[in-house]
Order: structure tokens, then C-alpha cells, then sequence
């Protein structure tokens, strides 16, 4: 067992978290609608896993289709190369301890399953997370503008609108934005990587 100690007292700290927890990678991949708060969710554990000492490298899907994903577009077949993509380097962050948390909507079941078998094969740890949070209410939040740009008929094929989310049947947490503060939920979500032993 690590005791984190504060640098000045060399107190041990409230939290102690096993080295093993520390050591572990896996993924998290936060999968919901535009606005559901898989963004934020994944900042607010990201930064309070640093605190703890794991390292953890949060793959953002509006910073990969910048770079790794620079291109592509919003068919099925261009999200399914991107989710396969981001789930390609989570398994090669995680197998070598990292913690990585992907907020990526990643709409499609097939395209999950298929990074869900890459990270089984590879004896990977894979955490699925439904952020479930209903289309009226992301609607009502819409933090960039698309449900209204949808609505005005600005663009077209958005998700859970008109165009398909399928929501994971099994995944490994559902997890609750509704009536929840952020900090609420980042502790729901904490909570249950502490109890698979990641945190
Ligand atoms: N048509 C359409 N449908 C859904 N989302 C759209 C669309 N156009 C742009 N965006 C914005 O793109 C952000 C990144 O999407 P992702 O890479 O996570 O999507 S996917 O998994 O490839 O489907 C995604 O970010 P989040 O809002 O953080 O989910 C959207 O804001
Ligand atoms: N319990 C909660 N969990 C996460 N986000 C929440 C919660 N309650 C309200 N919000 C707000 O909802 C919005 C979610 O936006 P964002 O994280 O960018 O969504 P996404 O990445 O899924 O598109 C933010 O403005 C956030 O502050």
C-alpha cells in the first residue's frame, strides 16, 4: 500500500491508494449524446486521478478529429475509423499504465464492441460508461450550438436526432446527469474505479 505525504509535513494524506491501482492502465471510454457530459466528466476524474498519482491521458473527440482524425467526417463509416482509431491508441496507452479516459460518442455498438474485443485480446482492462443523460436535456444544455443549428436545418445528421445513438444494453456503468451536480457524478464515477480496484 502507497500513504501519499504532503511534501511539508510528511503527514500521510487522507486518501492512500494502492500502488497497484496507481500501476494499472485501462480504459474508460465515456460513450452519450452531444452534451451529456462526457467531456466534463472525464476532465474532472482526469484531474483527480493526477492528484492521486496515475497517469492519465484524456483523448478528447474534438481535439483527435483536429489531428489524428483530421478528415473525417460524420458518416457511419467515418465515426466507426475514428472510434476504432482512438480505441487503437487508448489499448496501447493503457496496456503500458496509463488511465485513459476517451469522451468520444462513439454511436455505434459495433464500433464499441469492436474496441471492446481489440482490448480483451490484449488483456487490456476496458471500462464502458453510458453517460445517459436524455436528448431533452442535452438539448436544453446544447454547449456548442448543434441542436439549435439541427433545428434551424443548418446541418443535419446529428446524434440521437437525426441520426442513430445506440445506447450500450450492457455496459459496465450508467451513469446519471440528471438532477447531479458535476461533482456528484465525477465521485459516482470515481467511486466505481475505486471499486475495480483502478483508483
Ligand atoms: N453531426 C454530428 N453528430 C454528432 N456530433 C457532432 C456532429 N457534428 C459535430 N459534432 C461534434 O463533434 C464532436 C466529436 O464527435 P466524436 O468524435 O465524439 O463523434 S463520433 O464518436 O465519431 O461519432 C462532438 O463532441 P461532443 O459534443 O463533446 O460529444 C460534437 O460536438
Ligand atoms: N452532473 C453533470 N455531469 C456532467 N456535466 C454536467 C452535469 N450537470 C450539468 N452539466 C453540464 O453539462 C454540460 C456538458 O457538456 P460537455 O461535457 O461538453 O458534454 P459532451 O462532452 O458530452 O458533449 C456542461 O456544461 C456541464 O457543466
Amino acid at each position: 500500500m502507497s500513504t501519499a505525504t504532503t511534501p511539508a509535513t510528511g503527514e500521510a494524506a487522507e486518501a492512500a491508494v494502492p500502488a497497484a491501482a496507481c500501476e494499472r492502465g485501462a480504459t474508460v471510454w465515456l460513450t452519450g449524446l452531444p452534451s451529456a457530459g462526457k467531456t466534463t466528466l472525464a476532465f474532472a476524474l482526469a484531474e483527480r486521478l493526477r492528484a492521486e498519482g496515475h497517469k492519465v491521458e484524456v483523448l478528447d473527440g474534438d481535439e483527435i478529429r483536429e489531428f489524428l482524425s483530421k478528415g473525417l467526417g460524420f458518416t457511419r463509416e467515418d465515426r466507426h475509423t475514428n472510434v476504432t482509431r482512438i480505441g487503437f491508441v487508448a489499448e496501447k496507452l493503457a496496456a503500458n499504465g496509463v488511465k485513459v479516459l476517451a469522451p468520444v460518442i462513439a454511436p455505434f455498438a459495433d464500433s464499441r464492441a469492436a474496441v471492446r474485443e481489440r482490448h480483451l485480446a490484449n488483456g487490456t482492462d476496458f471500462l464502458e460508461i453510458h453517460v445517459a443523460t436524455p436528448v431533452e436535456l442535452c438539448s436544453e444544455r446544447d454547449v456548442k450550438g448543434l441542436y439549435a443549428k439541427q433545428a434551424a436545418g443548418e446541418i443535419s445528421g446529428l446524434t440521437g436526432v437525426d441520426d442513430p445513438y445506440e445506447a450500450p444494453e450492457d455496459p459496465e456503468l450508467r451513469i446519471q446527469t440528471q438532477g447531479r451536480t458535476v461533482a456528484e457524478s465525477a465521485a459516482d464515477l470515481h467511486a466505481f474505479l475505486t471499486e475495480r480496484g483502478l483508483a
